[in-house]
């Protein structure tokens, strides 16, 4: 297996992750805008790094280029893990990343959301079952939730847990898989201050415990969260103004002039770093003093990270070493294997620095996988109370409403009516209504797919088997039901064949269904397009049943048509194993009337496919469905990250 590109090997001796000349190029209405200007750097193990600047100075987008998530534009430079050029496969399974929106299943707990974590991330093969549920223990404990370990995560429509514990579950969720790298964007966002700082520290002591590379945006720390950091990325307007100690920073600007004004050395740096619009004469004048500390930092950098003589940098009154960057090559202020002696906690032990994972764990099994992502799914739908509860009310209402409408049937001409009534409204009652929900919930999976996804959780084919088959027992147990009580109490043919028969034709039609759910929930990704697209080409579909229409005389240029319509399949199987066999009475002065259910058969032109046909495609109709879905899942709806 070829976990780096280019047959280089990677050497733990070497910087987590390294970057030299990135530069990332957007189209502009006037031409092409440069967000990244020629940016170099190198993160270690250990090492906590906070990426700062003022609004839109390139952070999150810095964030995205480093880890392999960026889209759109142009990219230049060079990446690189552990020394060596990075394989994107390889790289996204030991890299951690929390996104600003914490995407997880609103129903479940976080328990079960950091145990479906370890279970897919972290393998089998290296991890015994009890190893999994060591590290969920330990992930809650070092996190502090243990407390809410079964409190739903929670979203729009129920309270979970508050937003400070939704961060740190995301953070858990990231950790258990064993990443080399962890990335954060933006953990603080939406936090108050204290919540904010606890995120941080926990994140800290992380990093250093697990002796884990940790870079994080943040928008504007407080003083104390500043101080937890080790290393500091300065931005303004795409280019860098500082990289090195974090402890350091202070000193190195006030060696340039800039002598600290405010206590939060946050707000100084950003201060220093914020192009001010608000006169012509303050934009000129923060453009010259940003453009000032760009060349100054690259000067520094050129003269291998060398502060100011001693005797310059104690007349700024730092007590700062004169030398912030001791190591020239990557100009960062550290060693290439990260120091544990600038107080970083003393908890690390020495074997921890070489964790560092030097290749990506291996997947596991795809049955493995199915299983755990359908534990999941199955545990959400039947937490998805509207959608269980919803479904069995729906089947048992419309099953005591059919019945009786169309109650006892009996052989006259009236009962013909009333039994291709019967009939069409099972088959509406397998689509309409099932649909729906399908798409309802598929959709609204696509931010947690998308997150997991990108980070290589899983197959694609296992998230969809797993997605499919865990529809199945929650939608067939109630449409069987509904099946049975319209067939008895209806009295459609008594008879076992028949009624087996029957439910095949339901089924297939059901499976179908939620195939037509899938492929439009992957045609169409935004959910309000989808919801009125759905019905508009169901109702379209439903002409052309048989029943609306006379499938032998429909516009010959539309006949085609039926032939994808599973209600017209559904319904032929339907009619002809209920109608065949049947003889009707007819009254005396009654006129029109049809003798045998083969007649009525022929009349509405349902008898053109044998029964076994009619199951067979609508069974393959469904499965063509599903392939589409995935087709689109799998490579139209993929991400085209640029690669470096
Ligand atoms: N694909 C893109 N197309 C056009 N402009 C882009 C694109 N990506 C980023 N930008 C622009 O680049 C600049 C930097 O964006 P980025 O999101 O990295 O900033 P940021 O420092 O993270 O800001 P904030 O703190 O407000 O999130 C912004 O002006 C943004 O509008």
């Amino acid at each position: 297996m070829v976990y780096f590109d280019g047959g280089e090997k990677p050497s733990a001796d070497a910087p987590i992750l390294s970057w030299s000349n990135l530069n990332y190029d957007v189209k502009a209405k006037d031409g092409v805008r440069r967000i990244l200007h020629g940016i170099s750097g190198s993160v270690h193990a250990g090492e906590l790094v906070a990426i700062m600047g003022s609004s839109g100075a390139g952070k999150t987008t810095l964030l995205n280029v480093l880890s392999g998530r960026v889209q759109g534009g142009r990219l230049h430079g060079d990446i690189r893990f552990m020394g060596a050029r990075r394989d994107p496969h390889s790289f996204k399974r030991m890299l951690a990343f929390v996104e600003q929106d914490d995407m997880m299943y609103p129903s479940l707990t976080v328990e079960e959301t950091l145990r479906a974590s370890a279970q897919l991330r972290l393998p089998d093969a290296k991890y015994s079952r009890a190893e999994k549920e060591a590290r969920v223990e330990e992930a809650m404990r070092q996190l502090r939730l243990s407390h809410v370990r079964d409190t739903a995560i929670g979203g729009h429509a129920a309270r979970g847990v508050s937003g400070g514990e939704r961060k740190r579950v995301s953070i858990g969720a990231a950790l258990v898989t064993d990443p080399a790298l962890l990335v954060l964007d933006e953990p603080s966002s939406g936090l108050d201050s204290s919540s904010a700082e606890m995120v941080v520290a926990l994140t800290r002591q992380m990093a250093h415990r697990r002796n884990l590379c940790t870079l994080m945006t943040i928008h504007q720390p407080s003083a104390e969260m500043v101080a937890l950091f080790d290393k500091l990325i300065l931005l303004a307007q795409g280019k860098l103004v500082y990289m090195g100690p974090a402890a350091q920073a202070v000193p190195y600007f006030e060696s340039l002039g800039y002598p600290s004004t405010n206590s939060n050395p946050a707000n100084f740096f950003i201060d220093l770093a914020t192009i001010d619009f608000t006169s012509s004469e303050a934009t000129r004048k923060s453009e010259a003093r940003v453009q000032a500390l760009v060349d100054s930092f690259a000067d520094f950098r050129e003269r291998g990270g060398r502060l100011l003589p001693p005797q310059a940098a104690d007349a700024a009154g730092s007590t700062a070493s004169a030398s912030i960057v001791p190591d020239a090559n990557d100009g960062d202020g550290r060693s290439s294997k990260a120091s544990h002696a600038d107080g970083i906690d003393a908890d690390i032990t020495p074997e921890a620095a070489d964790l560092a994972l030097l290749e990506p764990p291996p997947l596991n099994s795809w049955y493995r996988e199915v299983l755990v992502l359908m534990k999941r799914d199955w545990t959400m739908s039947l937490r998805n109370r509207p959608f269980v509860f919803g479904l069995l009310a729906q089947c048992l209402v419309m099953m005591l409403f059919v019945s009786f409408v169309f109650f006892q049937l009996k052989r006259n001409q009236q009962s013909v009516q009333n039994r291709i009534g019967t009939l069409f409204t099972l088959v509406l009652l397998g689509t309409f209504p099932v649909v729906m929900p399908v798409m309802t919930i598929v959709m609204s999976g696509r931010g947690v797919l998308l997150r997991e996804r990108a980070a290589g959780t899983y197959r694609m084919t296992a998230y969809f088997a797993a997605r499919v088959l865990s529809f199945f027992p929650i939608i067939l147990g109630p449409y069987t039901v509904l099946l049975i009580g319209v067939y008895f109490i209806s009295h459609l043919q008594y008879d076992a064949g028949k009624f087996f028969i029957a439910l095949g034709t339901f089924y297939s039609l059901l499976f179908s269904s939620i195939g037509f759910a899938f492929a439009m929930s992957f045609i169409v990704p935004r959910m309000e397009v989808a919801f009125t697209i759905a019905p508009v080409s169901l109702a379209t579909l439903m002409l052309f049943a048989g029943n609306l229409s006379n499938s032998r005389a429909i516009t010959p240029v539309l006949r085609w048509i039926k032939y994808v319509c599973i209600f017209f399949y559904a319904y032929s199987s339907f009619m002809q194993n209920e109608l065949n066999g049947l003889e009707f009475s007819c009254a005396p002065g009654e006129t029109g009337c049809y003798a045998t259910g083969e007649d009525v058969v022929k009349a509405y032109g349902l008898d053109q496919l044998p029964i076994y046909v009619c199951v067979i495609v609508n069974l393959a109709l469904g499965a063509g469905f599903y392939a589409i879905g995935y087709a689109l899942l799998r490579w139209v709806a993929k991400p085209r990250f640029l690669w470096l």
